[in-house]
């Protein structure tokens, strides 16, 4: 059962343009034209309830627009979104309760108080019951690892415990959608990783269902069965990741270890010669013919281990995004 429905969902910016010239800048006062940005064309896609789904695109590909048209804070040009069976820009208070939007470049935090203030007026603003309150901000404070920094002023916290306590900040409402806008963004590894996993844990402890862009290829396969790829507003790919690599990834990498060493010239009929170094061979293998590359050099000659790799996922991306096809 769906829980975000969005359908032909499009958004025209107007841009005023202006020429850099002083007369272009009185016309500018005086009469103002505009040229219309399209961020995101007729896009359309489901989410189940508990779905964890990344959101991948190029800059300026219209990631953020969407996520701004699901939580209600933009109004659509045309289309049609529902998310938990509202309609996001009526800014319901039964919606505002069952979502969140953190996006890793803003901070709702005040910056001169501690986290735990900041905590307290969320809990005003949601009506969360003092029991409630302590009960969650204890619970998701363990799972963070941050709760003896819940005391400390804002500004005192590191990037890392800053993200970690704006993630506690948007969930002590207990939301059931999430939507993540880069929320490892300028992160060290270790904190990624614990984001990472805490997003997993409250995605599988309260069945939430998480929308996520991010850049960070890790978050991505760490998080995300399923992802759909924009590009120019338009929606090019929905679907597992791994058919995204199956259909954008056209060749493997083969590594076989030899019980003795052959030349580049006894080894080219196999296929696209990679490294040879002593026992060791690596031949680049267009998918369609990986089954029978491996069945002949496995009779032909005296295989002692062989592997088979995918291509590093951000250079597949990265092709993605290049060029927008598939
Ligand atoms: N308020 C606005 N007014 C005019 N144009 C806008 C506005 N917001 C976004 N745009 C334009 O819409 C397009 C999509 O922007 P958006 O921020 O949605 O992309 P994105 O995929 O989130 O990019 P990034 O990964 O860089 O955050 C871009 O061309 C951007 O310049």
């Amino acid at each position: 059962m769906p829980i975000i429905t969005v359908e032909n969902l499009s958004k025209v910016y107007p841009v005023a343009v202006k020429e850099p010239t002083l007369a272009g800048t009185l016309l500018h006062f005086f009469r103002r034209t505009y040229r219309s940005v399209a961020a995101v064309q007729s896009v359309s896609f489901q989410i189940d309830a508990g779905e964890v789904v990344g959101f991948l695109g190029p800059n300026g590909a219209g990631k953020t627009t969407t996520l701004k048209m699901l939580t209600g804070l933009v109004y659509p040009s045309s289309g049609r979104v529902m998310v938990a069976g509202q309609v996001p820009f009526q800014r319901k208070s039964e919606f505002l309760q069952t979502i969140t939007l953190v996006m890793g470049q803003k901070q709702q935090l005040l910056w001169d108080l501690p986290t735990l203030d900041s905590l307290r007026i969320n809990a005003a603003v949601y009506g969360i019951p003092d029991r409630e309150f302590r009960h969650r901000v204890s619970e998701l404070g363990e799972m963070l690892s941050i709760t003896d920094k819940l005391t400390q002023p804002v500004r005192k916290l590191s990037l890392g415990e800053r993200m970690k306590a704006e993630l506690l900040a948007a969930l002590v409402h207990r939301p059931s959608v999430l939507f993540l806008d880069e929320p490892t963004l300028g992160l060290d590894v270790n904190a990624q990783v614990s984001v990472r996993e805490f997003l997993k844990e409250y995605n599988q402890r309260y069945q939430a269902t998480v929308l996520l862009t991010s850049h960070y290829m890790a978050d991505i396969t760490a998080l995300c069965q399923r992802v759909l790829v924009i590009y120019a507003g338009q929606l090019i790919y929905d679907g597992s990741l791994e058919g995204l690599l199956e259909r954008f990834a056209p060749c493997r990498e083969v590594t076989v270890e030899l019980g003795e060493a052959r030349s580049p010239e006894q080894l080219q009929s196999y296929g696209q010669l990679g490294e040879v170094t002593g026992r060791m061979a690596q031949f680049i293998v267009p998918q369609e013919k990986l089954t029978q590359t491996i069945a002949r050099l496995l009779s032909d000659l005296d295989v002692v281990d062989l592997t088979v790799t995918d291509p590093p996922i951000e250079e597949v991306i990265g092709k993605v995004f290049q060029t927008g096809t598939l």
